[in-house]
């Protein structure tokens, strides 16, 4: 299922004033943002700490209340023609939490049965085969019948714990799989681990959008798509792959041999007491960013034209 957005725009109330040098009260969290994700790909949202990244995950998966204080405008679409919020989310979409809730004296193979059970009108039979297929699929086999566990409890390692939380949504074989920070707290090469497992699932023809905080540049390589949040800007959607190059062409360079996550998440990081030159920053990626998009819009009008000539001289 494709998901796009358009003029996504978020506004809350605050009880102080937003930055150190304006007296608003009035905080725009995301502002006229606009993209698409289409299924087979994973997309990776990243921006340093507060440029919104949750709040469009959350706005994406119909997550986000539209009442005062706050005001959420623009449309969030899926396969272009239904409104996310008519066609109610849960129904082919799933939601993993940054801090999954998961029961500690059950096994791994108990919570996922006991989400499929809850969630499935299958027979008993079935829904032992479903979980077996995802505990096979998350790598779970060697701790399926090990407790979740918490501070008392030993339990799950963190990337167990993850993929189990994973597996629970999975259940239901969602179109689209929508993941906050699913690896927060994990070492870089069980982090390595999780996102291959989720370029994995999307490779199966679902659409994967994730937030996501420090990945090494091994990880980063395996991003499929990536929109780069700046204080609430999107100043970089599109390939992965493609994105140092980009920011090379508008005078951004990438250090040799440094990881570009990091250098994106130093370099486009938006202070509380935010100077003229980050403002400047700011105004360059965004106008860059909207100079990109309307080559990009040239370029299929283009392509549109010259293919319906060709079709007219045959
Ligand atoms: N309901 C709200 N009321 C006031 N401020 C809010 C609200 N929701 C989010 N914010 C603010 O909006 C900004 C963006 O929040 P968000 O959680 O989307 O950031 P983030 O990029 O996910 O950050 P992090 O990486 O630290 O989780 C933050 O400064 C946050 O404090």
């Amino acid at each position: 299922m494709k998901l796009s957005w358009h003029n996504l725009t978020y506004t809350v109330k605050t009880k102080s004033r937003v930055y150190k040098n304006s007296n608003s009260k009035e905080k725009t969290i995301l502002k006229l943002q606009s993209g698409s994700i289409k299924p087979g790909h994973a997309c990776f949202i990243m921006g340093s700490s507060g440029a919104g990244k949750t709040t469009l995950l959350n706005a994406l998966c119909d997550r986000l209340t539209n009442s005062k204080p706050a005001k959420l405008q623009g449309q969030v679409l899926i396969n272009d023609t239904h409104s996310v919020r008519q066609s109610s989310f849960g129904k082919y979409g799933a939601y993993v939490m940054q801090d999954d809730v998961l029961f500690p004296t059950l096994t791994c193979e108990e919570v996922i049965t006991f989400s499929a059970r809850l969630k499935l009108i299958l027979p008993p039979h079935q829904i032992s085969a479903r979980v077996d297929t995802i505990i096979e699929d998350l790598g779970l086999n060697n701790c399926r019948h090990t407790f979740i566990g918490n501070q008392l409890i030993k339990g799950l390692s963190g990337g167990e714990r993850k993929r189990t939380a994973i597996g629970i949504e999975l259940v239901t074989d969602p179109q689209i799989l929508c993941l906050d920070e699913p690896t927060s707290g994990l070492d870089s090469f069980t982090a390595h681990k999780i996102i291959k497992l989720l370029v994995s699932q999307a490779k199966l023809g679902k659409t994967v959008v994730a937030t996501i905080h420090q990945p090494s540049s091994q990880t980063f390589g395996l991003f499929d798509k990536l929109i780069l949040l700046m204080d609430g800007h999107q100043i970089y959607q599109g390939a992965a792959s493609q994105s140092v190059e980009y920011f090379e062409s508008i005078g951004f360079s990438v250090p040799s041999y440094s990881n570009p996550a990091d250098y994106f998440l130093q370099k486009f990081y938006m202070p509380f007491n935010k100077s003229e030159e980050d403002v400047r920053t700011l105004e360059i990626l965004t106008e860059a960013y909207k100079t990109k998009l309307s080559d990009k819009r040239n370029d299929q009008t283009n392509q549109g034209e010259c293919y319906r000539s060709r079709r007219s001289r045959y």
